[in-house]
């Protein structure tokens, strides 16, 4: 099958609401794909998502009339693969007139090719006009609100924060030191030709996915997870005998690294408030031989106990994680982030009351939004005098800066970490 066609099915999926991430996963695990044409195809998929807002301005100022789908797509993928990734503009508008023929015939063929002629002629024109007129919501494809926020957050830099969260995300894998070892690991990566493009601690940057599709991967052997989701959970510092208590914990993904800091020795109680979510973070205890974790269904605004340490990794507006959820960028509104705001303060509050004295929490987001982290914090820490920031570090090539209360940020300078707050509280008398 054409490899377009391919791409306009699993495009429709993620317009459906679908994950990016799971949606090209399931349909790479169940098609047959050649290696090479699994990296275009990804690379279309991913780059009409990221482009999306600029790219349906481009399709309506040259017609109003495309009402199927399937035609919608094409001319997305169309105009990403011309003025994206600078293929030859005839051989793309041939190839998209070719398809809709054999799907619609020769009718809505002309109409394609005469609609991608018309848009490549003038699409330089059209980018330039919206930089005159500073329309970079549309030029970056984020939506106004969120824009508008940006430049008020980072009025001096706010087009590099843009840019940067705009890029291709980096493949990484932390190898989990109950089954493996980074040694093994990095044996197995000089045996396969895979390189490694940046490691912290023992999360690894490589240039291959080809790593999902093997035994150490199926065997929970390493996990796929970024530096940052790695970070938040190892700076709790869980030791080996200690009762904790991961309160916002699907899939599951730092729960298992703590389980992996006290060498399964003690009990993480991992609530999380969906059932279907408890499903996952017991397939990943499975899978990671993590068993020390208690999966729970649990309200965390609710939850009572008593535990040396907590883990709050918030719900949050996951702007941090864009370039690997590119769509998640889409479907939010300024009043979600208002309602995670309350959420998260909600959640902080309740849980912190069953903090064992001298115990310490760490409190972290995937996003980059002072509303849902230092604002929160500050809120948290005048109504609770008990709680006072403790300090953390985390490795020197790793790009990051501080808030003005303490609080770890690792941002758009970052190019391999995702976006995220991470700020450690330790409860005294
Ligand atoms: C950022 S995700 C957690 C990711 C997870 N810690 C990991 O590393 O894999 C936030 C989670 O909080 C859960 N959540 C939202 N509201 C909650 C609540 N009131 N109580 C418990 N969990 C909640 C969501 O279902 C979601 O799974």
């Amino acid at each position: 099958m054409n490899v377009k066609v391919r791409v306009i099915d699993i495009l429709n999926s993620v317009d459906e609401g679908k994950y990016s991430n799971i949606v090209l996963n399931a349909y790479f695990n169940s098609n047959s794909v050649e290696e090479k044409e699994k990296g275009f195809m990804t690379e279309l998929f991913y780059g009409v998502i990221r482009n999306k807002i600029f790219i349906e301005y481009i399709i309506g100022k040259f017609t109003k009339k495309v009402k199927k789908k399937w035609m919608y797509n094409l001319l997305k993928i169309s105009i990403y693969q011309g003025f994206y990734m600078n293929s030859d503009i005839k051989g793309v508008v041939w190839e998209a007139a070719e398809v809709t023929k054999n799907k619609y015939g020769i009718e809505m063929s002309k109409f394609i090719n005469a609609v991608l002629r018309n848009i490549f002629r003038n699409i330089d024109n059209i980018r330039e006009e919206l930089e005159n007129e500073e329309r970079y919501d549309i030029l970056y494809s984020y939506p106004e609100w969120i824009y508008k926020k940006l430049k008020k957050e980072y009025p001096e830099n706010f087009l590099e924060v843009m840019e940067s969260y705009k890029k291709v995300a980096k493949m990484s894998f932390r190898v989990n030191r109950l089954k493996y070892s980074e040694v093994e690991f990095e044996e197995y990566l000089e045996k396969n030709g895979i390189n490694i493009l940046k490691k912290v601690d023992s999360v690894y940057y490589v240039d291959s996915g080809k790593i999902i599709n093997t035994d150490i991967f199926r065997s929970g052997k390493v996990i796929v997870q970024d530096g940052s989701s790695y970070y938040a959970a190892k700076l709790l510092g869980a030791k080996q005998g200690e009762k904790i208590l991961d309160c916002c914990s699907a899939p599951g993904s730092k729960a298992m690294v703590m389980a992996e800091n006290m060498n399964n020795i003690g009990e993480i109680t991992a609530i999380d408030i969906y059932k279907h979510k408890i499903k996952l973070i017991k397939q990943n205890k499975k899978k990671c031989g993590a068993e020390i974790v208690l999966p729970r269904l649990h309200d965390a605004t609710k939850i009572k106990g008593e535990f040396d340490k907590i883990l709050v990794d918030a719900p949050c507006s996951s702007i941090g994680v864009i370039r690997k959820k590119p769509e998640t960028l889409y479907n939010k509104e300024y009043k979600n982030i208002k309602e995670l705001a309350k959420l998260q303060e909600e959640i902080l509050e309740n849980v912190s009351k069953s903090l064992k004295v001298g115990g310490e929490l760490i409190y972290s987001t995937c996003t980059i939004f002072n509303e849902e982290n230092g604002d929160n914090i500050k809120k948290f820490l005048e109504n609770n005098k008990e709680f006072k920031v403790e300090k953390i570090e985390l490795d020197d090539n790793i790009n990051y800066s501080y808030d003005e209360i303490g609080g770890i940020k690792i941002g758009y300078k970052e190019e391999f970490l995702d976006g995220f707050y991470i700020i450690k509280l330790v409860r005294g008398e």
